[in-house]
Parts: C-alpha cells; sequence; structure tokens
C-alpha cells in the first residue's frame, strides 16, 4: 500500500498534567504515515480520488488546538480515531512529540499504530 505523509505538523494547545500545563499553551509536533492508494488520484491527476493532505492537517489543527488533553497518549488515540473515521485511512503510523517536555531531552512523544495494513 502506498501513504501520504505528514511530517512535523506544529499545533498548540493545552496538554500536561501538571497545573501549570493547564495555564499555558504548548507546541506539539506530529508525524503521521496514512495508508493510501495513489494510484486513481495518480491516474487522472485527480484531487478527489487523493488522500487530501492538507484537508487532514487543517482537520488536525482544529481538534488538536481545540482540545486540552492531559496524555499525549490520550491525544495521539484521538486523533488516530479522527483521521481514520473521517477520511477513510484504513491504517496510519502517528509520531506525537512534546519538545522541551524533558529539558535534558531533545524530544518526547509516543508512537501509534492503528488498523490494518495490506500488501
Ligand atoms: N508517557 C507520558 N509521560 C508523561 C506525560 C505524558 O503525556 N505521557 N506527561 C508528562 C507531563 O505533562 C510533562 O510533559 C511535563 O513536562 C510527564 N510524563
Amino acid at each position: 500500500m502506498d501513504t501520504v505523509f505528514i511530517r512535523e505538523l506544529a499545533v498548540d494547545t493545552v496538554i500536561g498534567v501538571y497545573d501549570w500545563e493547564r495555564e499555558v499553551r504548548q507546541t506539539l509536533l506530529l508525524d503521521l504515515d496514512m495508508a493510501w492508494d495513489n494510484r486513481p488520484a495518480a491516474a487522472g491527476d485527480d484531487l478527489s480520488h487523493a488522500l487530501n493532505y492538507a484537508a487532514v492537517a487543517d482537520r488536525i489543527v482544529a481538534f488538536l488546538g481545540g482540545s486540552e488533553f492531559l496524555l499525549i497518549e490520550t491525544a495521539a488515540e484521538e486523533i488516530a480515531a479522527l483521521v481514520r473515521s473521517e477520511f477513510g485511512v484504513p491504517w496510519l503510523r502517528l509520531r506525537l512529540c512534546k519538545p522541551g517536555a524533558v529539558a535534558a531531552a531533545r524530544d518526547v512523544g509516543v508512537v501509534i499504530e492503528r488498523g490494518e495494513r495490506s500488501a
């Protein structure tokens, strides 16, 4: 299966378990790989058959930007469910990063895979 991807999508949101984190907005970075058969879009040179990465990115920014999750695990799970249900994506891998959350680390985060990836 082909993929359509998004790299380092930056979204400001309320996220975190500590009291101070409920009072500020922090930037999360998202990498997303989505299984999609790209041949119909290519054959017709037609966006209507493509998985529109701009539409997916806009939806994630709107959803995550308006959310107030405690854990990045929960945010990742909800984003994965939304992308799969609203865009018909059969499989995805989502990496959600919270840069700066651990002072001595460049980055921390989670990676999840959901759905079935056909050959
Ligand atoms: N596995 C996780 N560990 C931690 C999370 C999280 O969302 N998932 N969150 C925090 C705090 O909010 C932290 O980011 C504050 O710096 C700690 N550990």
